[in-house]
């Protein structure tokens, strides 16, 4: 019997992470962050001078990326790369990589291969309209641009010298911009998915509702 996959789907700084690693860890599933292999790719072809437009190179740098998903810590070609991977410049090159259809199709089956025992809660943009169409519950998680930006203001601040919430606002707009109106795998929610829109919402409220939501399907087993 193949494993039972949630996914969570959503624009940046929505709370897709926060609630696939609480839900995840809550129901003793495996955890797949697609958005952290665009943005390993985007961080590898830094490394190895590759241009975020040579969809040729990106495709065979993804085909052969070799990494790591130990616990919470992420190991690239040997070297820990966790928290090197996770600022708005590293994102927004993701977001570059992941516009060109050689790349998405090179780390599809990368991505299925999460699909293990006893399920998977699956985190990105594309998780429930292209890479786990079958999935029985898909949420997309939403949230104002500016309350997004106020999340990732007060997320970095204490920790990256000189940010900005306007151009934290600029940058969200624009990768909004970039992941929604791409040609291959664009961010918007599966026809059935369940849309929440957590602006208005705590961390908690947001698993309370996903949570009914796998109760009332009976998934958690
Ligand atoms: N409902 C919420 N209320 C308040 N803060 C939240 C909520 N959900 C998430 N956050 C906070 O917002 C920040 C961004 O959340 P998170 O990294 O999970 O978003 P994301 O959608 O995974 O972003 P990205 O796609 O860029 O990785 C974190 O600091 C998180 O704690
Ligand atoms: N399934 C996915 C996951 C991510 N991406 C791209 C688009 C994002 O802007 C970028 C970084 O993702 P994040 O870590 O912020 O979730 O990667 C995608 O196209 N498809």
């Amino acid at each position: 019997m193949t494993a039972v996959v949630i996914t969570i789907d959503g624009p940046s700084g929505s709370g897709k992470g926060t609630i696939a690693g609480l839900l995840a860890a809550k129901l003793g599933w495996n955890l797949l962050d697609s958005g952290a292999l665009y943005r390993l790719l985007a961080f590898a072809a830094g490394n190895h001078g590759i241009d975020l437009t040579n969809e040729e190179a990106l495709k065979t740098l993804a085909a052969h990326l070799d990494v790591q998903f130990i616990g919470k810590r992420i190991i690239l070609e040997g070297d820990e790369v966790t928290d090197d991977i996770r600022n708005e410049q590293v994102g927004a090159g993701a977001s570059m990589v992941a516009s060109l259809p050689a790349v998405r199709e090179a780390l599809l089956q990368r991505q299925r291969a999460f699909r293990e025992a006893p399920g998977l809660v699956a985190d990105g943009r594309d998780m429930g309209t292209v890479v786990f169409p079958e999935a029985p519950l898909k949420v997309y998680l939403t949230a104002s641009a500016e309350e997004r930006a106020r999340r990732r203001y007060l997320q970095l601040k204490d920790k990256v010298e000189g940010v900005s919430l306007p151009s934290l606002l600029d940058e969200i707009r624009a990768r909004d911009e970039r992941d929604m109106q791409r040609a291959v795998a664009p961010l918007k929610p599966a026809p059935d998915a369940i849309q929440l829109d957590s602006t208005e919402l705590s961390i908690e409220q947001v698993m309370e509702r996903i949570l009914s939501e796998v109760a009332s399907r009976d998934l958690a087993g």
